[in-house]
């Protein structure tokens, strides 16, 4: 009970923001339609069953006036039954896509926010695929939620109009058997309950095992579809190692696991089918069997079993409910439990935004780390920085062991690194950029590639003409709108060339290079920072970087080195060389 209620909960949390949305009219107008015409389509069952007692009776009784009578009025409201059933699924569909717009766009918005995406993957939280989230949870959820709610709403309607039905017709036809006359007020409807609660209480026993298999099934086929992926998004790696053969065995694997959990799935399908369909079938002749003595000893008419027995269905149907969104309600219910996990990690992550370290804006234009300790997501300190100061619209070269915490440091100043604490100041209103070693660039064009992340509208063609002719890649000019996967199709020095082409357009005010040039030949290299620094003049430039030829264009050095004298494991940033102050 607590499980159920606490289910709903859920679904209420999940759910509800859509419908105090702005979209909230639109989507409310939707579903209250659909609602009724789910109440009309019930009416509409009950009018059919009525009707079933006036046809079968003019049957028997040979009344061709009364037959052709019923046959119109049939096909007057199966008429308006189709036309409602169509519109239902239609503006059902149209809902679907509404509130999955809405939805997708809030999780977009929140995942994407503040790198809290990036926080995510670094606590290493639960909700491990975010795309599958995104993707097809929420598309499930929608979907599911209209199709079992309305079910349950078509249930519950059902059950209650056809039980005052049924029970009016128990004593129509009263139980009769041996000769003898039962009076059991409401016989039918009990005998529907019954038969409902034995068939949900099998198919429950047999079908249990369904739930933890569904629930791999999902798992494995996520985590053969994330290794195709990877294959593909390291083909190259995988060409050059000759590392066919053992691609296709790690996935030929995996591969076996889906096929392994389907085989238990089938067979417990098997079983599971063998009960549902005994069930359906005795459905269809039980409530004939239990009004057949009443119907042979003249209480009741051919009319009157046959309007019993539908009615009979449609109860025994409506208590079947669970039965037959067994699998369903399952996988909703993973569904949900999963969201739920998602919309956690994203608040978790977005709660710890800076963690303890905090993003002081100033007045000055130097950047200053004070008292800043930066630990590793487990914990462990890595780099400590007492009192440093990084020169405004000069160029500070930072080098040190490898995992000493360079890109670390970087990744605090550009404010995504939680973990530690102390303070970081940056100029206020700063415009800061960060250039990799491996820069990213979207699936698009090549000017969207280059002017990422703002659109190209933003510069001119001249611009993008000239930046690339600035970064030695003057050919590329004439596919600004090829449309291309920019991160397969350049070599990494040109990919590198690229991103600075960026830094050129967007002239922040600071630049942190993480061994953004590592792929270039050293002329290259020194080419590409005699450009930056006599194009951006007024930009703070940090450098991550480990030739020595890189001293050369950067007055200020930092190291990072091992901390002797600490208390704790762990490197400190240290000052090393820095420009007399000009006079
Ligand atoms: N997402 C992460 N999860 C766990 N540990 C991390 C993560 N990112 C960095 N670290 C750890 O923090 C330490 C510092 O990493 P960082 O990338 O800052 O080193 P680095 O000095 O830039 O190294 P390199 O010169 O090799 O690029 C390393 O030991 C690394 O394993």
């Amino acid at each position: 009970m607590k499980r159920i209620v606490s289910a709903l909960a859920t679904i209420w949390r999940l759910a509800s923001p859509y419908f105090r949305s702005e979209d909230k009219w639109a989507g409310g107008v939707l579903l209250a339609t659909i609602v009724a015409i789910e109440l009309v389509t019930v009416a509409i069952d009950v009018l059919i069953n009525q009707w079933r007692n006036r046809f079968f009776n003019a049957l028997q009784e040979y009344n061709w006036a009364a037959f052709v009578h019923e046959a119109i009025y049939f096909f007057i409201v199966g008429g308006i039954f189709i036309i409602i059933a169509v519109y239902q699924l239609y503006l059902n569909q149209w809902l679907q896509i509404r509130w999955r717009k809405w939805m997708t766009e809030r999780y977009l918005g929140e995942w994407l926010d503040e790198a809290t995406h990036y926080r995510m993957q670094l606590a290493g939280d639960v909700a491990d695929n975010p795309d599958q989230r995104i993707a097809e949870d929420v598309r499930i959820f929608i979907e599911q939620f209209l199709t079992l709610g309305l079910g349950l709403l078509n249930s519950v309607v059902t059950l209650v109009s056809f039980v005052i039905i049924l029970w009016g017709l128990s004593e129509a036809a009263p139980l009769h058997l041996f000769g003898l006359s039962f009076n059991i007020p409401g016989y039918l409807v009990w005998a529907a309950l019954i038969y409902a609660i034995i068939g949900t209480l099998l198919t429950h026993l047999i079908g249990r095992p369904l739930i933890g298999l569904d629930f791999h099934q999902q798992r494995f086929e996520a985590d053969f579809r994330f290794n195709l992926v990877r294959t593909r998004e390291n083909s190259e790696q995988i060409a050059l190692l000759k590392g066919g053969d053992a691609e296709h065995a790690r996935l030929s694997e995996r591969l076996g696991a889906i096929i392994r959990n389907w085989h238990a799935i089938m067979i417990r399908t098997k079983k599971v089918t063998a009960v549902t369909q005994s069930y359906g079938q005795a459905a269809q002749i039980f409530p004939y069997v239990m009004v057949a003595p009443a119907y042979f000893a003249h209480k009741t008419q051919l009319g009157g079993m046959m309007q019993a027995a539908s009615a009979f269905l449609s109860v025994q149907g409506a208590l079947s409910f669970f039965i037959g969104a067994y699998r369903q309600l399952a996988e909703w219910l993973a569904v949900i439990e999963r969201l739920e996990g998602f919309e956690r990690s994203m608040a978790a992550a977005h709660a710890r935004r800076h963690g303890d370290i905090r993003l002081a804006p100033q007045a000055a234009r130097d950047i200053t780390l004070t008292d800043l300790d930066l630990d590793s997501p487990a914990g462990v300190r890595l780099v400590t920085a007492e009192n440093l100061t990084l020169p405004a619209r000069q160029s500070t070269l930072l080098t040190g062991p490898s995992g000493s915490g360079k890109s670390t440091l970087f990744r605090a100043i550009a404010g995504i690194w939680p973990f530690g604490r102390g303070t970081i100041t940056l100029p206020a209103g700063t415009t800061l950029m960060a250039l990799p070693q491996r820069p990213y660039f979207p699936i698009g064009t090549l000017a969207e590639a280059i002017t990422y992340p703002i659109l190209p509208d933003g510069f001119t063609r001249a611009d993008l003409t000239a930046a690339l002719a600035d970064v030695g890649l003057p050919a590329l000019a004439e596919r600004l709108d090829e449309n291309g996967h920019w991160n397969q199709m350049l070599s990494p020095g040109e990919q590198q060339r690229l991103a600075l082409a960026r830094a050129l357009l967007h002239k922040p005010q600071v630049l942190l290079l993480d061994e953004a040039t590592a792929s270039l030949d050293e002329a290259g290299e020194a080419n590409l920072y005699r450009l930056i620094t006599s194009r951006l003049p007024e930009t703070t430039i940090v450098s991550i970087g480990h030739r020595s030829t890189l001293h050369a264009f950067h007055p200020c050095h930092v190291a990072i080195v091992r901390d002797k004298g600490g208390a704790r494991e762990g490197y400190v940033l240290a000052e090393q060389t820095r420009p007399a102050p000009a006079g």
